[in-house]
């Protein structure tokens, strides 16, 4: 398998605690992989060594045929493993079209570069006004941020990480608080910024990662229970039973949640 993101017995200790022990995972080049379990599995600890916000206690991260383990988030973006950020990231009072240009400047290092000519600025405004086009926000573009939905929000997010040309991107529960109708659109969404890059999503909604996801590993307790299909693992009795009470979507036994 062309395995684009592979840990190898990546584990973490909060001062004696594993809240992630053991794991070797391999996410396949062009797929959506969804990392799920119960609540306090180890998911989000998990992401976060991922993602290096956090060092882990052992094991190895390798990205795209680099040991990324000892690396800050900042490098690995550079590399194209790319956190979607958290909506705080979002400048509130900028407008949509503003919020992307600023993580195009940033992303080629153009921040403090004030002396930018209009025809740089420009540039910056016709790749911002199509990422905005490619998450469906095109029709928002001069309005404040602020004044946008929740679920829209978080699409001006995933703009801003495709700003910085991720080859793989990481979603933290990318539909985590939103209406129904957010949810499809995220979906949508999710599925189209996939098309030729890797996507690695932690999501509680197994109804989404039902859809949206070609490979799935479930943790329990810090360890991965089992990796594969949707359909194969919802139905794995060891899986069933770490969900149950807690998922009706799998504790029922069925792929349909
Ligand atoms: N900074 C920390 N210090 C101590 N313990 C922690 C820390 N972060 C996480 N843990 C513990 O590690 C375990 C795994 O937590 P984690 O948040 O990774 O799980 P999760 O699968 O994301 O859970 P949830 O679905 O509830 O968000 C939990 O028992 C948690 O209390």
């Amino acid at each position: 398998m062309d395995a684009i993101l592979e840990t190898r017995g990546l584990s973490k200790q909060f001062l004696g605690f594993s809240a992630v022990s053991d794991v070797s995972l391999a996410v396949r080049r062009g797929s959506i992989h969804g990392l799920i379990g119960p609540n306090g599995a180890g998911k989000t600890t998990c992401f976060n060594l991922l993602t290096k916000f956090l060092p882990p206690s052992s094991g190895t991260i390798r990205f795209d045929g680099r040991d990324i383990t000892r690396m800050k988030p900042a490098e690995v973006a550079r590399l194209g493993l790319v956190r979607s950020f958290q909506i705080s990231a979002v400048f509130p009072h900028l407008s949509v079209l503003e919020n992307v240009r600023v993580a195009l400047q940033r992303a080629r290092g153009g921040s403090y570069d004030f002396w930018r000519s209009d025809a740089v600025l420009r540039r910056y405004d016709a790749r911002a006004r199509e990422l905005l086009h490619e998450v469906g926000l095109a029709g928002f573009a001069d309005q404040p941020a602020v004044e946008l939905s929740y679920g829209r929000k978080r699409a001006l997010e995933i703009a801003t990480t495709l700003a910085l040309e991720p080859t793989m991107m990481l979603l933290d529960e990318p539909t985590a608080g939103m209406t129904a109708e957010d949810v499809d659109r995220i979906v949508a969404l999710v599925r189209r910024v996939a098309a030729g890059r890797t996507v690695l999503m932690v999501e509680h909604n197994l109804k989404v990662v039902e859809g949206l996801c070609d490979t799935i590993t479930v943790l329990t307790r810090g360890k991965v229970l089992a990796e594969g299909p949707y359909a194969e693992v919802s139905r794995n009795p060891e899986v069933v039973a770490a969900y149950l009470g807690s998922d009706p979507a799998i504790s029922g036994g069925a792929a349909h949640g």
